[in-house]
């Protein structure tokens, strides 16, 4: 009776296709599946008519057997029947092995057209569909969507034992018949009522585990946090009263699926009863042969659970209808970075520049209005300015990650809505605060700048870096295994491989967005060499946290809400004793040299 439940853990999702529209697309993924799907239906329609006819076939011989008694006739019998009923199980083995191949192979193929679609959007869909959601759509959605095939096969399957039965049945007696079927939309009332209250209960009980989860998750990563200000015993007491909360409504999910199968259990005894009853006056009055009886009472079983199965199959189908719609608005997510040509720069110089550029991530909220800006060919900029001045928004348009709403972006004199962006990426470097680095080891990520990067390419980048140190204090050199995120790297050696895959690359334009965290002063001088490594000779945008990185820039342009207010250079700027000199002394000061040697004498 699984069939009851299943499904009721699916939300509700706006629909946005129509349903004819879905199975369409549904049946154009089966399309290549017709020869497997053609004999799942066939034996679909035999284990079906085999199925009706075994209590036919009991029936019948209940007869017969009341006048011939013979050793034979049993022995026939009891033949007929194991033959019978191995030949269902064969035909049902046959149906699900293709039916379970068809199947996968859609979902696999759905899902990677989904995975495809995750890979080809722009960063603004990211903005949009969180990780957590997007996860979930390529792997349990689309399991879910081939839901909605193996309910249409099961719904057939059901649809034609139930109705082969009962058109044998109405031949046979009329009046009972009438009998079994008046008790259809009673079974059938039950089953849809308990799937409304089982959903809301199954809702509540997950809602509530889900709750209990989340309090203890909070709980332990904020624990420094709870322990600082002495919150245990309040948050020992919040707990209490989650988890009591969660106690109920476990009970009563539970008390709900206890109590439906005794009140099936009834209902199957009321209608058993009755046919008993009205089917014993039938065999007394000499209407009905034994056999007969029998075959309504087994007719009863055998319809019993097919119609609840019908009964829910609607919802469920919806349900699958509307995972696949998930599933497919992945797919169908319009882009919004658009490239109007594929035009290839083999000798990319790095010259970049904006044009009257207005951008904003929503369009009410312009974050750069009538921006212009232009970089030379391998000069470095530092962009500093306060948070949410546009810093980082710059960096992301030159990557092309986001759409601009006006103006124009050049690079090398190109507009970079013709570039071919693949071609343009692979000579446009990164490097981000915390650099993600994949579970691995260090020798694989370095080389995830260029795969076809040979063993001696990744150390020369490695030794080019940071040096032979570096490599030889990781306790297994570049074969170290970095762990999830690089969890097994300290924040400084996680910098120095994002700084060696991006150099094994080799790109014109760089982009770096430097680290905020400090490190020890030995790795923070090894970084600094492998900056001035990874930037000479490039056109580097580096997002400015570092002193050092700011003096030996060779302009640096201040930011506030999306506009220049300064360039120039670092003395230049700070003699005019603008926004940059004020900028410096709150936050870069403090790094200098001069400063720490200040500090330390007047300690
Ligand atoms: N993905 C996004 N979706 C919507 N708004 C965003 C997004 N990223 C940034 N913003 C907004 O755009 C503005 C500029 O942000 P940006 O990240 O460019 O600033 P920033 O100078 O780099 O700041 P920080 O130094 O804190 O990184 C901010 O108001 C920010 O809230």
């Amino acid at each position: 009776m699984g069939f009851l439940f299943d499904g009721l853990d699916a939300e509700e999702y706006d629909r946005n296709y129509r349903d004819a529209d879905l199975v369409k697309r549904i049946l154009h993924y089966f399309r290549p599946q017709a020869a497997k799907m053609g004999i799942a239906a066939a034996m679909i329609s035999a284990a079906a008519l085999l199925e009706a006819g075994i209590p036919i076939f009991i029936s019948r011989s209940i007869d017969t057997l009341r006048n011939d008694t013979s050793m034979g006739r049993i022995a026939t019998t009891a033949l007929i029947l194991t033959v019978l009923a191995s030949c269902s199980w064969i035909f049902n083995l046959i149906r699900q092995t293709f039916a379970a191949q068809a199947v996968g192979d859609v979902v696999l193929k759905i899902r990677e057209d989904a995975c495809d679609a995750v890979l080809r959007r722009d960063m603004s869909f990211y903005d949009q569909f969180p990780s957590g959601k997007i996860v979930s759509r390529v792997t349990s959605d689309s399991a879910a969507f081939s839901q909605v095939m193996n309910l249409s096969m099961e719904l057939l399957s059901r649809l034609l034992l139930v109705t082969v039965l009962v058109g044998y049945l109405a031949t046979v007696s009329l009046k009972l018949t009438g009998i079994l079927l008046a008790l259809a939309p009673i079974i059938m009332g039950v089953a849809l009522a308990f799937r409304a209250i089982a959903r809301r209960t199954i809702t509540a009980s997950r809602r509530m585990n889900a709750e209990v989860s989340s309090h203890i998750q909070e709980t332990v990563s904020g624990i420094g946090v709870a322990k600082t200000f002495r919150q245990e015993a309040a948050i020992h007491q919040e707990f209490l009263g989650v988890n009591q909360q969660s106690l109920r409504v476990n009970r009563r999910t539970r008390y709900v699926f206890s109590s439906i199968f005794p009140i099936l259990n009834v209902l199957a005894g009321i209608g058993t009863a009755s046919l008993v009853y009205a089917g014993g006056i039938g065999v007394r009055e000499g209407e009905l042969s034994a056999g007969t009886w029998f075959l309504f009472i087994q007719g009863l079983q055998s319809i019993w659970f097919p119609l609840t199965s019908i009964a829910s199959f609607w919802s469920q189908f919806q349900l699958g209808l509307a995972a696949g719609e998930r599933v497919f608005g992945l797919i169908d997510a319009e882009p919004r970075v658009i490239q109007s040509d594929s035009q290839r720069l083999p000798q990319l110089r790095g010259e970049i520049r904006f044009v009257d550029v207005d951008f904003g991530y929503k369009p009410e909220e312009p974050v750069l209005q009538h921006f212009n800006l232009h970089i030379r060919a391998g000069e470095t900029l530092a962009l500093v300015g306060h948070t949410g001045s546009g810093k980082s928004s710059i960096a992301k348009l030159v990557a092309r990650f986001y759409e601009f709403q006006r103006g124009q972006i050049l690079i090398d004199g190109v507009n970079i809505r013709h570039l071919d962006l693949s071609d343009y990426r692979t000579r446009l470097g990164m490097v981000t605060q915390s650099p993600f680095l994949f579970d691995g080891t260090v020798r694989e990520n370095i080389r995830y700048g260029r795969p076809d990067a040979s063993d001696a390419e990744v150390l020369a980048a490695a030794r080019h870096i940071g040096g032979e140190e570096w490599i030889s204090a990781l306790p297994q050199g570049l074969d170290s295994p970095v762990g999830e995120r690089g969890a097994s790297l300290s924040m400084g050696q996680r910098q120095l491989v994002a700084l060696a895959r991006v150099l094994l690359q080799d790109p014109a334009i760089i982009i770096l967005d430097e680290a905020t965290a400090s490190v020890d002063p030995l790795t923070e001088t090894l970084i600094q060499e492998g900056l001035d490594t990874v930037l000479a000779g490039r056109t580097a945008i580096v997002i400015a946290h570092r002193l050092s990185t700011v003096r030996h820039a060779d302009r640096i342009i201040v930011l506030r809400k999306g506009q220049i207010i300064e360039e120039g250079h670092h003395q230049h700027l700070l003699a005019a004793g603008g926004h940059y000199a004020e900028l410096y002394n709150t936050y870069f000061r403090h790094q200098s040299l001069e400063y720490i040697e200040h500090a330390r004498k007047a300690a």
